[in-house]
């Protein structure tokens, strides 16, 4: 009973996606000791949505073909690709894939939609009381997944907000120099090569953006703020960082081995955006700046940075990337004595 209290009490302390469904297999390990238990949860854009599986035990020591199949493709797959549980994903139904032995599917589930599957095997269909668990487990997982959201996240856009960024920043700081999986790898941390990780921060400011409030109204303005919000997820990979504080400015925490991954990526979304056509407003454009993260660097340090590179590429012109460590190297003499900020304009 004490070890039980102990788990609810760590589960409801959870502060992100992967630890949370980490702590509720590690609930359902306890309570009714599955031979395989994994959460997959859907990542990935609007459109093109994906499975993101995390294993908590495997069925007798070895992966379950489900799992083969998102390790051979990488740390996610299409959801066509497990069609079993796409049609828990649809239906909300729990799905029994397998009669002996027991290997079911069950919905999880925010107030809104459906966002995970967890998958359970077990030597026997589950008893009545072990049905009883798991049908708690998941409305407990309903509530704390709600709240985190509600937490973490942006009402309009549905991205990260300002306070999950300064945690998740402080976490890629801290480890930056060190030899050890970087921090949004967690669920698959034990596939993953170490590695010295390098982050960058860049900020996505809209060009004009007054002018499409003030030609269009508000309400187009906030519609244009919720595409935008898609394309970036769209644009990076899953796992990378996207974060809207309010206002018409976005951020994103990238990671790579190089500065030119970075470049590329945010060039990337600069481009994809400017050949958008979004409806009644049709083109517009984003101004990015960037700045890699340095050892002990702090959220509004680096913020400053590549905010300073948005206001440098917004002087040449809009619609551009600006390197704020670039800048930096060429203009080694603009850097002021009392701030250790470099001023360029
Ligand atoms: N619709 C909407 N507008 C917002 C929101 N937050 C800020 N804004 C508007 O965003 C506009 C930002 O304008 P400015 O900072 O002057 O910059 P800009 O017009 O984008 O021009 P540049 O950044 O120089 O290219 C202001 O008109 C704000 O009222 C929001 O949540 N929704």
């Amino acid at each position: 009973m004490s070890r039980l209290l102990d788990h609810l009490a760590d589960l409801a302390g959870h502060r992100d996606r992967d630890t949370l469904d980490e702590a509720v297999m590690r609930l359902i390990d306890e309570l009714i000791c599955p031979q395989y238990v994994a959460i997959h949860r859907t990542v990935g854009s609007l459109e093109a949505p994906r499975w993101l599986t995390h294993v908590y035990k495997r069925h007798r020591g070895e992966p379950y073909r489900s799992y083969e199949a998102t390790r051979d493709a990488g740390p996610t797959v299409p959801l066509e690709s497990l069609p079993y549980h796409l049609t828990c994903l649809q239906s909300g139904e729990i799905v029994r894939v397998t009669q002996a032995p027991a290997h079911w599917l069950y919905p999880l589930q925010t107030d809104n939609e459906i966002v995970a599957v967890l998958e359970v095997w077990q030597l026997n269909a589950p008893s009545p009381e072990e049905a009883r668990i798991l049908s708690a487990v998941r409305r407990y997982y309903r509530h704390l997944r709600g709240l985190l959201d509600e937490n973490e996240r942006d009402a309009l856009t549905g991205l990260l907000n300002r306070k999950s960024f300064d945690e998740t920043f402080v976490r890629a700081a801290l480890q930056l120099g060190n030899d050890v999986p970087a921090p949004q790898f967690k669920a698959d941390e034990r596939r993953r090569p170490l590695r010295n990780t390098r982050y960058w921060l860049g900020v996505v400011d809209i060009d004009n953006f007054k002018r499409i409030n003030d030609e269009f109204g508000h309400l187009m303005g906030d519609e244009v703020l919720l595409l935008l919000g898609q394309i970036m997820r769209h644009s990076f990979r899953h796992e990378e960082h996207l974060y809207r504080f309010g206002g018409e400015e976005f951020l994103v925490l990238l990671s790579g081995d190089r500065p030119a991954d970075a470049r590329q990526a945010l060039e990337r979304l600069r481009t994809t955006v400017a050949s958008h056509d979004f409806p009644r407003v049709g083109s517009l454009t984003v101004s990015i700046g960037y700045t890699e993260l340095q050892p002990g660097d702090t959220p509004s340090a680096a913020f400053e940075r590549a905010d300073q590179a948005v206001y440098k590429a917004k002087r040449d012109g809009r619609n551009c990337c600006v390197d704020f460590d670039k800048l930096a190297l060429d203009h080694p003499l603009a850097e002021s004595a009392n701030t250790g900020m470099v001023e360029f304009f």
